[in-house]
């Protein structure tokens, strides 16, 4: 690939006192791209975007953005944030407050399509202290692209937002990669990182798990799924988790060839035998499992 880099992390470590919040992290963020930053909580994920917008230093190791220090307003002026947690002016109303953010940078942004695209035109003249949750979740987010960026940094967007809610914002987010912008974005939501990002970065303790496609997480850790309606569940060797969902039973196994021999010739009978991909969830939590396992 020969986009640009926009966002680099070389070999960064940053610790909060005691606690090493990111160890040794590797990362380009390459033009165009949809990244989505997988992990549970603590993992380090929100320091990672903290350092790349120059809210931190690293205590070891080097952070570019736009090739430039992330502390160098030159290279600010082309990114978009928003927090985990954004505190808004209630006083304001939400054109306003659009507006103000707006008014920082040179590029003129059409604030009427922003609030369109993320479902807030008939909020636009009301007060922000009178929104719902959702309404104010999603005015933080198009408040990250007012200064028309080439790179938002969009730390867990859709938390407390309910389905359609959280589906506007996802097209929201599509049409600005459609045209060009790139994405980072973090989420616990596992469904969100699967329908919005071409490539995974899985975080745990600090340090990068995995960084690929999603596919590719998938298929690293080699977990299948093995259904079977049955009446009696089997005792079979190779099994990781067992789930029981009516009178179907669902087997995680590393190694289905096995399984399936096994369950044959344990004579049990069963029927609607089904082995597929694991979803992103159980890949993940078996990469992070085996993380917690290291020394
Ligand atoms: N300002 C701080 N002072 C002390 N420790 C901190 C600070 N910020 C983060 N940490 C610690 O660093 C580690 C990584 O935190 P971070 O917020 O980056 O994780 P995260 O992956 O974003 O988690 P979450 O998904 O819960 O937001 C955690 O152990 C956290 O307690």
């Amino acid at each position: 690939m020969t986009e640009q880099v926009l966002a680099r992390a070389v070999e960064v470590t940053r610790c909060y006192g005691a606690v090493t919040a990111l160890d040794g992290v590797s990362l380009d963020i390459r033009e165009g791209e949809l990244v989505g930053l997988l992990g549970p909580n603590g993992a380090g994920k929100s320091t990672l975007i903290n350092l790349f917008v120059g809210l931190r230093r690293p205590t070891s190791g080097v952070v570019e953005l736009f090739g430039g220090s992330p502390r160098d307003p030159a290279a600010r002026r082309w990114i978009g944030v928003t927090p985990q947690d954004t505190g808004l002016p209630n006083q304001l109303r939400v054109v306003e407050c659009l507006e103000f953010v707006a008014s920082h940078f040179a590029a003129k942004t059409d604030l009427g399509a922003l609030l369109e695209r993320f479902g807030l035109s008939e909020t636009a003249r009301r007060q922000i202290g009178g929104l719902s949750g959702g309404q104010k979740r999603r005015l933080a987010v198009a408040l990250a692209f007012a200064g028309d960026p080439r790179l938002v940094f969009l730390d867990e967007p859709t938390t407390g937002l309910d389905v359609e809610a959280r589906r506007t914002l996802w097209d929201a987010i599509r049409e600005f990669h459609a045209e060009g912008g790139t994405v980072v974005l973090t989420s616990h939501y596992l469904e969100e990182i699967e329908a919005l990002a071409r490539r995974v970065v899985v975080i745990g303790q600090g340090r990068v798990l995995a960084d690929d496609s999603v596919d590719a997480v998938r298929g690293m850790v080699g977990v299948r799924r093995v259904s079977m309606t049955v009446a009696e569940p089997p005792e079979l060797p190779g099994v990781l988790s067992m789930e029981r969902e009516g009178d179907r039973l669902h087997l995680v196994t590393s190694d289905a060839d096995a399984l399936v021999r096994d369950l044959v010739r344990s004579g049990v009978a069963f029927s609607g035998l089904e082995v597929r991909q694991t979803s992103l969830e159980e890949a993940f939590l078996t990469i992070t499992s085996r993380a917690s396992l290291l020394p």
